[in-house]
């Protein structure tokens, strides 16, 4: 399994650009289930050797999701909505996606149900018909879902008359996909509010668009610059992304200009930082995503900061690996305290999921010494070329490729 080195304590300086955001490209690329025509997006995130792909599903040659692909991705629920919207017939498996929690997709299920679907759970899979066709109706959610709006959104839009989504989610992936979906020709209204109104129409049509900036990514390395008291240059992103992040990051004592084709942030070494208290929250509020790794920082920032997590009842599983490296923090129910400490120390930690990993990455960037993270298999989930960008700022970083054994040795 792959490890990541890091030789902490290099300030980082220099550009790093930002990529398409995984949470939009997904169901952009899901969305594409909904025409029989081509779609063309750019920007695409983590496709190595191309940006731009061209998506056509002429016909639906299966409507089933099976478990060993869905397990990996928490989007892949996300082929629920348009799969049924287009062929009236969907089997996807229970999704998986981080551990962060319980995660259920109830509120995916009752909504679809509301749009006229019969569904039914069989051995870990989601059975989906709706043999007639699926109806506009007012739906209004009982807690706010990224993924859950996404889904009801995408299966409306080809609906019989007007769906209402009261209580929707406002994340800017959920604005992409509305505005993607109305490129290829759906009518949504009420994009960037809590209530969505969609005028079913009977097809949708071929575009080319492109995936909107990662704002967990740019968060992560406005971070990086801040825990190293570095100055970066973010290309292809934005500040409007991120009003709650940027304004926490701004009462700490971290300098950020919105400038022409991206963001510009200077901060001085950490200890020289305020603490801050948090609370995560759906956007505009402060991301979850980006909550492990502000508490990277806020270990060694001085004073102490409270950071409540409200959204997933498991997303403190890179405290006890940040401990391990020196960081004070005692957690209480969902908050936890962190008392920043003027120095960490490099030590082997463990990865447990996508951003718990990255924190530990900044963690180690700032840290005296050799951190050796292991199992980031999680990383490559969340952040193309991670190694390459911070290096090239400065960072002591490599990755370790553990090759299998020969078969031979394996056998013996
Ligand atoms: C692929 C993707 O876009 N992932 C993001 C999406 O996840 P995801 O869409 O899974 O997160 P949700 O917004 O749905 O979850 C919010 C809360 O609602 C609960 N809930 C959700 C659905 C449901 O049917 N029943 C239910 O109880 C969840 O357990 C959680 O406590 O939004 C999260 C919150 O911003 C982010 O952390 C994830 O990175
Ligand atoms: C929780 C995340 O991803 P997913 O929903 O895909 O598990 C994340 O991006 O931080």
């Amino acid at each position: 399994m792959d490890k990541v080195r890091i030789q902490g304590k290099a300030s980082l300086h220099g550009v790093i650009s930002i990529e398409g955001a995984k949470n939009a490209a997904l169901p952009l690329m899901a969305a594409c289930l909904l025409t029989e025509d081509s779609v063309v997006l750019d920007n695409l995130p983590y496709l190595h050797d191309k940006k731009t792909a061209s998506f056509q599903a002429q016909t639906i040659k299966t409507s089933q999701a099976p478990y060993d692909i869905v397990r990996k991705m928490r989007a892949s629920i996300l082929v629920l909505g348009p799969l049924l919207a287009r062929s009236g017939e969907a089997i996807v498996s229970l999704p998986g996606g981080c551990a962060i929690g319980a995660r259920p997709v109830d509120i995916h299920i009752r909504g679809l149900e509301a749009l006229g679907a019969e569904i039914t759970l069989e051995d870990g899979y989601i059975q989906a018909r709706a043999p007639r066709g699926l109806q506009g109706r007012r739906y209004t959610f009982p807690k706010i879902s990224v993924t859950g709006t996404e889904n009801l959104l995408m299966a409306s839009v080809l609906a019989k008359g007007t769906t209402e989504l009261i209580h929707a989610a406002r994340e800017p992936e959920v604005v992409d996909l509305a505005h993607f979906l109305n490129h290829m020709g759906a009518r949504i209204e009420g994009i960037g509010t809590d209530t969505l109104v969609i005028e079913g129409v009977s097809r949708l049509h071929g575009t080319t668009y492109s995936v909107l900036p990662d704002r967990i990514e740019t968060g992560t390395y406005l971070i990086a610059a801040a825990i190293t008291g570095g100055e970066l240059f973010l290309e292809g992103t934005s500040l409007n992304l991120l009003p709650s992040v940027s304004s926490v990051l701004e009462r700490m004592g971290i300098q950020l200009e919105e400038r022409q084709g991206g963001i510009w942030v200077k901060s001085p070494p950490p200890r020289e930082l305020l603490g801050i208290d948090i609370v995560t929250e759906p956007f505009p509020g402060f991301a979850t995503d980006l909550q492990a790794q502000l508490m990277a920082l806020m270990t060694l920032v001085n004073g102490s900061s409270l950071v409540t997590e409200t959204i997933f009842e498991n997303r403190f599983m890179h405290v006890a690996e940040l401990m391990r490296m020196g960081a004070e923090i005692t957690i209480q129910g969902h908050s936890a305290l962190i008392r920043g400490v003027p120095f960490l120390k490099g030590a082997p930690v463990m990865a447990t999921d996508l951003r718990a990993s990255v924190s530990l990455v900044l963690a180690a960037l700032a840290a005296e010494g050799e951190t050796l993270i292991n199992r980031i298999y999680h990383l490559d989930r969340g952040y193309q070329d991670l190694e390459q960008k911070l290096a090239a700022c400065g960072a002591q970083i490599e990755r370790i490729t553990e090759h299998q054994k020969p078969l031979l040795e394996a056998v013996v």
